[in-house]
């Protein structure tokens, strides 16, 4: 293999805090020179790709970093080379970011980041800026009929956090019955980030985030249209083949589970923790755990390289 070849592995930083990201401005004689970035660079050989990042964040700007965590890892191959960009969230670090090397820094709110110029290969960092740690899902009305769907509403108005991403789960009930959930929903709490089963109506379009793939319909899946930047793809993975085939896809973040038996799935099959990190090892896109999970599981999640947790009663 030529050296032109080979895959120059990146540290990059999503830095948050209050709901903006720290962008720094490429100098025009670098790679990608003029376009915005999130700061990081080249992992040196033999490095550990944390050990770059806080290298990095330190040299670029003067910061000590704490608590990094994994987002995503992003392959991406431009005319001139092949960088394998890690991105981490990181939340947490001491001291004022300032501009070491002369590059321009600044603060944009998660969801401006759709409108800036960034390397091509960072549209996927965008959309995953935006996404929570919690992936909330409802619970199926009561019986598929309309006269459900207000109790089903009602307990969702109080359930659910301000702000939410929410995966309407509703297996039991046709097409029709099920857009008019979600647009009542909609109504209701327009606060909410609703996200679709894969195959909901297109005139819920208007009103979702995006869509949930079930593990069947995803491994059926041959390509994912996405019908703008800002639709999420979620999908359902329960075994290594099903995490390999949602990352070809380009789907954003996965649900893996169930992690540990709930009250409701006393005795299905559970992954463990042990299948959880393992699965969760294998994907280079978000992770979230199903089973069992509570808000409070977060940081067991994040140590096994989850990402959030998923649930239908977060408490
Ligand atoms: N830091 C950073 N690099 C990115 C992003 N998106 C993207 O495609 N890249 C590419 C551009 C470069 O080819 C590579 C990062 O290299 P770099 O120039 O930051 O590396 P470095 O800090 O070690 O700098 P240098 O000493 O090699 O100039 O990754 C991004 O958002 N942030
Ligand atoms: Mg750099």
């Amino acid at each position: 293999m030529s050296s032109s070849n080979k895959v120059v592995d990146v540290a990059v930083g999503l830095i948050v805090k209050n709901g903006q990201a720290l962008l720094a401005k490429r100098a025009l004689h670098q790679h990608q020179g003029g376009r915005f970035e999130f700061p990081g660079g080249k992992v040196e050989a033999g490095e550990l790709v944390t050990t770059a990042l806080t290298r990095e964040l330190h040299e670029e700007l003067g910061i000590d970093i704490h608590d990094p965590q994994l987002v995503q890892r992003l392959t991406y191959t431009y005319p001139e080379k092949t960088v394998c960009l890690h991105v981490y969230r990181i939340e947490s670090f001491i001291g004022e970011p300032i501009g070491r090397e002369g590059q321009p820094l600044t603060w944009v709110d998660l969801d401006a980041l759709f409108e800036l110029n960034f390397p091509d290969a960072n549209r996927p960092i965008v959309r995953a800026a935006q996404l929570p740690t919690r992936y909330s899902i409802t619970s199926d009305l009561y019986e598929p009929r309309e006269a459900a769907i207000a109790p089903w509403l009602a307990e969702i108005a109080i359930e659910k956090e301000t702000d939410a991403w929410v995966y309407v789960r509703l297996p039991s009930v046709s097409s029709e019955l099920y857009a008019m959930a979600v647009q009542r929903l909609s109504m209701l709490r327009p606060d909410l980030n609703l996200i679709a089963v894969w195959d909901a109506p297109e005139a819920l379009n208007e009103i979702i985030v995006g869509r949930h793939l079930t593990q069947a319909a995803l491994l059926a899946k041959k390509h994912l249209e996405r019908r703008s930047e800002r639709e999420f793809w979620f999908a359902a993975c329960h075994d290594e083949a099903s995490v390999a085939h949602a990352q070809k896809l380009g789907v954003d973040a996965i649900v893996v589970g169930a992690v540990l038996s709930t009250p409701t799935h006393p005795n299905g099959d559970v992954l463990g923790w042990d299948g959880f990190a393992k699965l969760a090892g294998l994907s280079d896109i978000p992770v979230y755990a199903l089973g069992g999970m509570q808000p409070s599981n977060i940081d067991e999640v994040q140590a096994l390289g989850g990402f959030g947790v998923a649930g239908v009663r977060f408490v």
